[in-house]
């Protein structure tokens, strides 16, 4: 048993305008009271869009929620001619604690290099927020048998040059791409495959304190019917969880997996 505390972060992706995201945001909180969640034993953030933010915030503040809140991507900049950027300092005005970045769909989407994504956690970091670093590899890679070198490369590259004490701040998502939004979850033992070798590659790189501390997420079609399963792997801490976060109570229903 590690003493890492177990993280469910709802990536709501380019979902829900502001209406939908308070209604969202109070029904999750009506659910976690209902079934009096233990917050020691499962953290919860969710991941709204930029336009949702305020919103979320203005919720969590006034009913004093302990749920957290992050934003799903960060400029590297930290103001000035950046069109449609979001600095740090923007987001630390709203509260959030969590930045996603490295997502697959923002590498595939938009070209963001490891470099960028390295860049992009040590910005958030040195914000004081978490960066949620995501890998995972496509199908392709999958089939040819290098998932695990090409996972380990994309962590290697983004985290190069990092003090081992910042590292240990982070949280690193592994999501296979062909398990994203299809339905297809990677098994339990895929899922610990995979976040067991980048704990060993932190363990050989970073020293044993940061590879015990750092967590690691599992993501890809996860849901109600799998989490428990996902959840009892050794190297799993927890899920990055898009489709099954946008309901109230699937989500709920994830962040429970200890019950
Ligand atoms: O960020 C979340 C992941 O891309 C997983 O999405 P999904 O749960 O809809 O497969």
């Amino acid at each position: 048993m590690s003493n890492r505390t177990p993280l469910m972060a709802g990536n709501w992706k380019m979902n829900l305008d502001h209406l939908e995201a308070n209604h969202l945001i109070q029904g999750l909180a009506m659910e976690l009271k209902d079934h009096d969640h233990d917050y020691s034993k499962c953290e919860v953030v969710v991941i709204p869009p930029f336009t949702d933010l305020r919103t979320v915030q203005t919720v969590v503040e006034a009913d004093s929620l302990s749920i957290k809140y992050g934003a799903q991507d960060v400029s590297i900049h930290d103001n000035g001619a950046y069109t449609g950027e979001i600095s740090t300092a923007m987001l630390d005005k709203l509260g959030v604690t969590h930045v996603v970045m490295g997502h697959s769909e923002r590498r595939e989407y938009h070209g963001e290099s490891d470099e960028l994504v390295g860049a992009k956690a040590r910005k958030a970091l040195d914000a004081g927020m978490t960066p949620i670093l995501c890998c995972g590899e496509a199908l392709e890679v999958r089939k040819a048998g290098t998932h695990v070198e090409f996972v380990l490369g994309q962590i290697r590259a983004a985290l190069a040059g990092w003090a081992a004490e910042d590292v240990a701040k982070i949280v690193i998502a592994y999501e296979p791409i062909w398990a994203i939004g299809t339905g297809e979850t990677a098994t339990a033992a895929d899922a610990q495959e995979v976040c067991s070798a980048i704990r060993e590659a932190l363990r050989a790189d970073f020293g044993e304190e940061t590879a015990e501390a750092t967590r690691i997420l599992y993501g890809g079609s996860a849901k109600p019917d799998n989490i428990k399963e996902l959840m009892a792997q050794a190297d799993v801490d927890g899920a990055l969880i898009g489709g099954a976060s946008l309901k109230a109570e699937s989500f709920a229903a994830m962040a429970r997996f200890y019950a």
